[in-house]
């Protein structure tokens, strides 16, 4: 494949003077290039979102959703197209790839309807001679910027709500997977949605985002990625007051209390863990078990551990396919080695995977007898690793599940009822799964506490981020 990514600004497909390569992180090929904005383009793209803000906050709420739903059942009808698309730049295996071009669906189908229900509200005065009304308006241009390992729903998960809401927008996907991103544009302008209401401009991170940052225009920034980029924007946001929406890194406790469905918290710890290699932000990345089960849950845990096939994403054996870059690969290996040389034992995998050509591999690995003084019960793994640790009374793994500086989501096996309200009530977590390791659904709020973020996305909070709430008093 030899795609050429181009920018999206206004009615034009704009290519540069300067280009970026994306590779295939299963084998190294390159699968094309992506055109490489100018500090001028990224303006270009604000001037064109500006431009047609007025027009598109202007149509009617059901004229915009009819957009939306056609832009919906094209996605539908390219699903197998675009996914295949997506594991050739990310490499999650396509059956993951077709559900995540799903879930990106469901964001739209939501929103088109949600924006139908933007509603205001009347007050009653204090006076006879007043009257209080508040209404609700688009914000006005939001810049998106997303990561790479969900290069379709956190598009979505962000454009939905904002064209809903009226909103028109500029997007800088990752430049690592960048081509879902411009596929999803052109079924966009397929459907009507008029120029200048989407414009995508890829190239250097630093660069584009300045542009946005110190333009008044943009009226909102929502980020999704690192912990470390989000801080670095809410700073540069500040300058112009911008509206944030910051979905960030995570650390998710996953706890195993001595009243758990054990075969039950075995698949869902492998299901949270696992999906999309270990690279999604509410993944497991530290498991507590109750230390009355511990060794009955390792065991069962390694037998499914053992079970799961590294592969190019494209092969549909594949469970597991190859991290994002190099450096994926070598954050994961020094966290093992870091947990190995303080004592954990590997019951399964520990190694880099060698004999898979050229690509980002690294075989699912289990660790027990661990310790949080270990590197990957305080830091992000970002890859397939399951620390597991034990705990003696539930006061003791709540403190240390909430021992953290991330708050996004957070994970607790149980069949006793009671247990689960009064532990998931003490969590500190924004999205707590109670014997549910995939909780994430286009109609809940997705979003975390302390370090892991600011504001919601999905379900009827999702639209609020693009929204200005408006109080007018009428005096009569
Ligand atoms: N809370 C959530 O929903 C999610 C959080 N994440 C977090 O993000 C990390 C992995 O994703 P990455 O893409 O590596 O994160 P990243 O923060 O490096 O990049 C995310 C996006 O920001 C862009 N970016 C980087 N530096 C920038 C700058 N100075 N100005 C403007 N844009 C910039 C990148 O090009 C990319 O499009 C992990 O920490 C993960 O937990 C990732 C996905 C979802
Ligand atoms: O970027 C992510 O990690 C996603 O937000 C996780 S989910 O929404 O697919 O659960």
């Amino acid at each position: 494949m030899n795609k050429q990514g181009k920018l999206r600004i206004g009615s034009s497909w704009r290519d540069t003077n300067e280009h970026m390569e994306v590779r295939n992180p299963a084998n190294g090929e390159r699968i094309g290039h992506i055109a490489q904005a100018t500090e001028a383009d990224a303006q270009a793209a604000v001037d064109a979102a500006y431009q047609a803000f007025s027009k598109w906050s202007a149509l009617p709420a059901n004229e915009r959703s009819t957009l939306l739903l056609k832009w919906h059942a094209l996605i539908a009808e390219h699903r197998e197209e675009l996914a295949e698309i997506m594991t050739l730049e990310q490499g999650k295996p396509l059956q993951e790839a077709a559900g995540e071009i799903d879930y990106a669906n469901s964001f739209i189908q939501w929103y088109a309807e949600e924006g139908k229900r933007v509603y205001g509200e009347t007050i009653p005065a204090s006076s006879a001679n007043k009257r209080i009304w508040v209404t609700k308006q688009p914000v006005g241009v939001a810049a998106l910027i997303t990561p790479w390992n969900f290069p379709a729903s956190m598009i979505t998960r962000k454009a939905a709500p904002a064209l809903a809401a009226g909103c028109t927008v500029v997007i800088k996907p990752s430049e690592e997977t960048p081509f879902t991103a411009l596929r999803l544009a052109e079924l966009a302008e397929e459907a009507g949605i008029p120029a200048g209401v989407i414009n995508i401009v890829t190239g250097v991170p630093g660069e584009i985002g300045g542009v946005w940052q110190r333009d008044a225009r943009v009226r909102k920034l929502s980020f999704t990625g690192s912990t470390r980029i989000g801080k670095e924007l809410m700073k540069g946001a500040a300058d112009t007051m911008k509206k944030l929406s910051l979905e960030l890194g995570g650390h998710a406790p996953f706890i195993v209390t001595e009243h758990a469905d054990l075969r039950k918290a075995v698949d869902g710890m492998i299901a949270s863990k696992f999906r999309n290699g270990g690279q999604t932000c509410v993944c497991t990345n530290r498991i507590y078990v109750h230390e009355s089960v511990a060794d009955r849950f390792v065991q069962l845990a390694a037998d499914k551990v053992a079970e799961l096939k590294v592969g190019n994403g494209l092969d549909e054996e594949t469970d597991i396919g190859p991290l994002i870059n190099a450096a994926a690969v070598d954050k994961v290996l020094a966290q093992i080695e870091d947990a190995r040389s303080k004592g954990a034992r590997v019951l399964v995998g520990g190694e880099r995977v060698t004999d898979l050509g050229n690509g980002h591999f690294v075989q699912p690995t289990l660790l027990a007898d661990v310790t949080d003084d270990m590197v990957c019960m305080s830091e992000e793994t970002f890859g397939p690793l399951a620390p597991v640790t034990t705990f003696r009374t539930i006061d003791e793994a709540i403190e240390r599940a909430n021992g953290s500086p991330y708050g996004l989501a957070a994970y607790v096996f149980t069949e006793q009822i009671s247990e689960a309200v009064q532990i998931a009530e003490r969590l500190e977590f924004g999205i707590i799964g109670l014997n549910d390791p995939l909780p994430s659904t286009a109609q809940a709020p997705f979003g975390g506490f302390k370090e892991s973020g600011v504001g919601r996305e999905g379900g009827r909070y999702g639209i609020e981020e693009y929204l200005e709430v408006k109080y007018i008093s009428l005096g009569l």
